[in-house]
């Protein structure tokens, strides 16, 4: 078998092979794939040159802790075809893959995982989680301020537009939001144009609750769609997207209070959202559907954790397991004032993990003693997984919507 980069005659057979895998039909008007790098995909040929894997990468930003923004990439579009499944064939694309990304210089590779237990072999884990928070409208009043207002009375407008009528805004709004949010990933320029990926990227139809500040700069938006056919009628949130807390509480008030709907459903929230605790009745909103969202490679360790931020002082031994892709080895986390060193030592380790478990609490979205109590990280000494939470805790809960 043959691994190689994509062509410009293979485009053809990558798409064949990949809607096939997946089950899907080709459909030229589908745009889910049009924010493929082509020079960034791999497939995976026979010894008889018959294609059977493909995969890729796009170039994306990651925001850690901290506002940190960095390149990351964006592995999609994985497939072998059901002919050639349980061959190793997987196997082959992701080890020729990540020795392509470290080739480039990229020391973290995200992604999507279809089913949980593909990916941890290859080092990756889930970083970032999601879940569906569904609100019925009449249990929506909100709860009235104590010890005085923490969100700052909105001083803004909302207009409700369309998809269609929105120019720029959903594009402008996200990449400001994105930058200040950890665990959130750019959506690139040219996903705008080509209108990939899923909606409100995709130019689906859909109303647009746009926020304006005082001033008139927009500065958050929320995309939904409303269904009344069916019973409970819904009012369905794509997203909603703010550069601040007071943005978003004010978009989230007027989709609470949308008339003639049910229930308002917001799809994909983050695990820590506030909404909660901003309804009078704390029961209202209904939590289901709590899922991973963004799964974690680290492919350099001390490059991945001298870039975060940091948010308390403190020194752990690493002992990191890297059977795939050889990141392992034993390093010295060093924190003092925010910024992190790591260096590979011979001091005892105070933790053992395999690095898919150092991608799960990388972001701060997992804490290392959960994973402890699980079994999958090992303590060697007492206070070790408390010291651990404290050090790789986030400013804010890791939190990714966007599709790829
Ligand atoms: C980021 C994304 O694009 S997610 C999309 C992933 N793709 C899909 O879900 C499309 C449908 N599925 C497929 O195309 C294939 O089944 C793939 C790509 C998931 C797996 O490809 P294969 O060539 O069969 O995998 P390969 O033979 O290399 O298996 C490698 C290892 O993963 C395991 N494995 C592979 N697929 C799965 C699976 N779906 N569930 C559990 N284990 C799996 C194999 O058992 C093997 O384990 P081992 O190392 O312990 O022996």
């Amino acid at each position: 078998m043959e691994i190689r980069p994509t062509t410009d005659q293979d485009v053809d057979v990558f798409l064949d092979n990949l809607h096939t895998a997946f089950g899907m039909f080709r459909d030229p008007d589908n745009t889910l794939l049009a924010g493929y790098e082509w020079d960034r995909n791999l497939m995976a040929w026979t010894e008889d040159g018959r294609a059977v894997g493909t995969t890729g990468a796009y170039s994306f930003e990651l925001t850690l802790p901290g506002a940190v923004v960095v390149p990351v990439a964006g592995v999609t579009g994985v497939t072998v075809l059901p002919t050639h499944r349980r061959q190793g064939v997987l196997k082959a694309m992701m080890r020729h893959q990540l020795d392509a990304l470290r080739e480039r210089g990229e020391f973290l590779s995200v992604l999507l995982a279809s089913e949980a237990t593909i990916y941890r072999r290859f080092g990756y884990g889930p970083a970032t989680y999601t879940q569906r928070l569904t609100v019925a409208r009449h249990r929506n009043a909100p709860a009235a301020p104590r010890a005085g207002a923490q969100v700052a009375p909105d001083a803004g407008t909302v207009e409700v537009l369309t998809r269609a009528d929105s120019g720029e805004i959903l594009e402008q709004v996200y990449d400001r939001y994105r930058r200040l949010q950890p665990g959130a990933l750019s959506r690139p320029a040219h996903w705008w144009e080509r209108g990939a990926g899923q909606p409100p990227v995709s130019p689906a139809p859909r109303f647009v609750a746009v926020h304006r500040d005082a001033d008139g700069t927009p500065d958050g938006y929320a995309t939904y769609t409303i269904s009344r056919d069916a019973s409970p009628s819904s009012l369905s949130v794509d997203e909603v997207i703010a550069v601040d807390d007071t943005v978003a509480a004010a978009l989230t008030r007027v989709l609470l209070d949308h008339d003639l709907v049910d229930q308002v459903v917001f799809r994909r929230t983050s695990t820590e959202d506030p909404l909660f605790w901003q309804l009078a009745d704390f029961r209202a909103a209904e939590v289901s559907g709590f899922d991973d969202w963004l799964w974690v490679r680290i492919l350099d360790v001390p490059r991945a954790l001298t870039s975060r931020a940091w948010f308390a002082d403190g020194e752990l031994v690493l002992e990191v397991a890297d059977g795939f892709a050889n990141a392992g080895g034993r390093f010295l986390l060093s924190v003092r004032d925010g910024k992190a060193s790591c260096e590979r030592t011979d001091r005892e380790a105070d933790l053992s993990l395999d690095v898919s478990d150092l991608g799960s609490v990388y972001l701060g979205g997992t804490t290392p003693s959960t994973l402890v109590r699980a079994g999958q990280i090992r303590a060697h000494r007492p206070g070790a997984a408390a010291l651990a939470d404290t050090l790789f805790r986030s400013d804010r809960t890791p939190y990714c919507l966007h599709w790829f």
